[in-house]
């Protein structure tokens, strides 16, 4: 095994990568660095989440001179990862001082330009900026030794194809050209020696496309139950923080949305957002204040957060290198993760060719019902519970039941705990919906509901729940009753028991609906 220390590095790159926490270097950078060193074009090529960033940013920082030219430019995809990277090149640049910037569409030019004639070394970015700075003649390539395609496949794919050529056009005929990816299929291989010179090829892991340790997981589902199906998919799981995937920018908004609804700590991501919002979501997701991030492909690609624990396809993705690039946002270095896919009766084709092309499994799983939830839930926190005793730490905690063991018996209290602790009300959700019982105007049901104290739902909020989730039209509602601590709600017989399942389900302004169906009116009077 290869020790930094065996690849010769200058003090100060050794000293940050150290800082960084890493000990020895993965496959990938041992024996990508040395052959970049050289000189040579590489074509460089590891399963997601192995470290393929440091494998070119470690020797590009270890090249780079003192000059003020722009001597090396990464290209990536996405504007999210070209902030990414840069934020570790410019980690293992801590004591060098190499100059870094990220370039990207969606932030002010003017601020870019006066960036640039500050003198940068290494410039990372997304293609079109990129150009629209060369075209404007802010910034010069023509001392450039090193180019970098990060996600080099689909930068030579139609969507980027051009943009590269043009940007390639403003390179030395010289320059060193280095390309990464998880995935090349070998179309794209023999594509990109038109760009390099007899480039060395570094291929780890051959023929093991996606991460041993993602376990991959898929259900089959229905259309029209797919948001049930995923709420009671991410009920049943520890999600630490997961990426949910959709194939278009308005299903990220519609999945979100209803999600949020549902009381789950989400948001979306896509192009159409403006770069102040997509960078407020992945800080978010970052600090862990959201634990969903509904995303486009916009985040399939090379973005790395740690603690990613799941991955949910909600829509499957249309094609393999897509699948491959998606479930590896989980199981990184050397990390434990679960991919999962959902997959609608049409499109069963798609995921026999994923798992053809990746040589993949996937294990199909049953969805669970709502009783398989509530025991999951049952089992998740006496988990948690056992874990919580286990890491002790706890005097304080004891210090406060210590005056109420005499009073209280101790079951009770550590029962009144935990309902405070989960912030669910368990006793709510074994409530059922009794058909004959229910009062209201001739053919109409009426629903009593008790909504927490500090949440402030008028009737119109309701109206938008009942209607969205139930997906039943606003005129299946009759007369709404708002007092000040609950609210009688009347709905046709027929839409009464898809209204009792998404009310039972949701949460208003965060706090969970205590739904019963209302006493016969006589017993409501009295
Ligand atoms: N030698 C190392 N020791 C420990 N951690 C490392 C090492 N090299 C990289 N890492 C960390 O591993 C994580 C994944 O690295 P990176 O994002 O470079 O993966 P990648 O191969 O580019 O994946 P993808 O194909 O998804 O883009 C990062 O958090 C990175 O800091
Ligand atoms: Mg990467």
């Amino acid at each position: 095994m290869t020790t930094f220390l065996e690849l010769n590095l200058n003090k100060k790159i050794q000293q940050a990568i150290s800082d960084m926490g890493f000990e020895e270097p993965s496959p990938i950078q041992a024996q990508c660095i040395p052959v970049v060193l050289t000189g040579s074009d590489v074509i460089g090529q590891a399963q997601t989440g192995t470290g393929k960033t440091a494998a070119f940013g470690i020797p590009l920082l270890e090249m780079a001179g003192a000059s003020k030219h722009v001597q090396a430019l990464i290209l990536t995809p996405t504007r999210e990862l070209a902030i990414q990277v840069a934020g570790e090149l410019r980690k293992i640049a801590k004591y060098k001082r190499t100059r870094t910037l990220p370039i990207y569409g969606g932030q002010s030019i003017g601020s870019q330009i006066r960036a640039l004639q500050q003198g940068v070394q290494i410039v990372i970015g997304t293609p079109g900026r990129i150009l629209d700075h060369l075209r404007r003649g802010t910034l010069k390539l023509d001392k450039l030794k090193t180019l970098v395609l990060d996600e080099a496949d689909e930068m030579l794919d139609m969507g980027f194809i051009e943009d590269i050529e043009a940007i390639l056009k403003a390179t030395p005929a010289d320059r060193q050209t280095l390309l990464f990816s998880a995935t090349m299929p070998p179309e794209v291989k023999s594509l990109s020696k038109r760009y390099m010179k007899e480039p060395e090829n570094v291929t780890i892991n051959r023929g093991e496309v996606t991460v041993p340790l993602i376990e991959q997981v898929y259900y089959k589902v229905l259309e029209r139950t797919k948001l049930e199906s995923i709420s009671r998919i991410i009920d049943s799981e520890e999600v630490e923080l997961g990426i949910i995937f959709c194939r278009t920018k308005r299903g990220v908004d519609e999945l979100t949305d209803a999600l949020i609804s549902r009381g789950y700590l989400a948001d979306g991501l896509h192009g159409d957002l403006s770069q102040a919002q997509r960078d407020r979501v992945m800080r978010k997701f970052r600090h862990t204040e959201i634990q969903l991030l509904i995303a486009t492909d916009v985040a399939a690609r090379g973005i790395d957060v740690e603690n990613v624990t799941h991955v949910i396809n909600f829509d499957i993705p249309q094609d393999p290198e897509s699948y491959v690039h998606r479930i590896g946002r989980t199981g990184r270095a050397g990390k434990r993760g679960l991919a999962i896919t959902l997959v609608t009766p049409a499109e069963f084709k798609l995921l026999k060719m994923i798992e053809k092309v990746t040589k993949a499994k996937l294990v199909s799983k049953e969805v669970p019902s709502l009783a398989d939830v509530a025991e999951r839930q049952t089992e998740i926190w006496r988990d948690r519970l056992v874990r919580t005793i286990q890491d002790g730490k706890l005097a304080s905690y004891r210090a406060i039941l210590s005056g109420l063991v005499d009073e209280f018996d101790p079951l009770d209290l550590a029962a009144a705990a935990l309902k405070l602790a989960s912030g669910e009300d368990f006793e709510a959700q074994d409530a059922d919906y009794n058909f004959g019982e229910t009062g209201g105007a001739p053919g109409m049901v009426r629903f009593f509901i008790n909504i927490g104290r500090s949440a402030k739902v008028g009737p119109s909020d309701l109206v938008k729940l009942i209607s969205e989730e139930a997906g039943i039209p606003g005129g299946a509602i009759g007369k709404i009753d708002v007092f000040e601590k609950f609210t009688f709600v009347e709905v046709q017989e027929e839409s009464a028991p898809f209204v009792f399942e998404a009310l039972r389900k949701s949460r208003l302004n965060g706090s969970r609906i205590n739904l019963e169906p209302a006493r016969p009116r006589e017993r409501v009077k009295r």
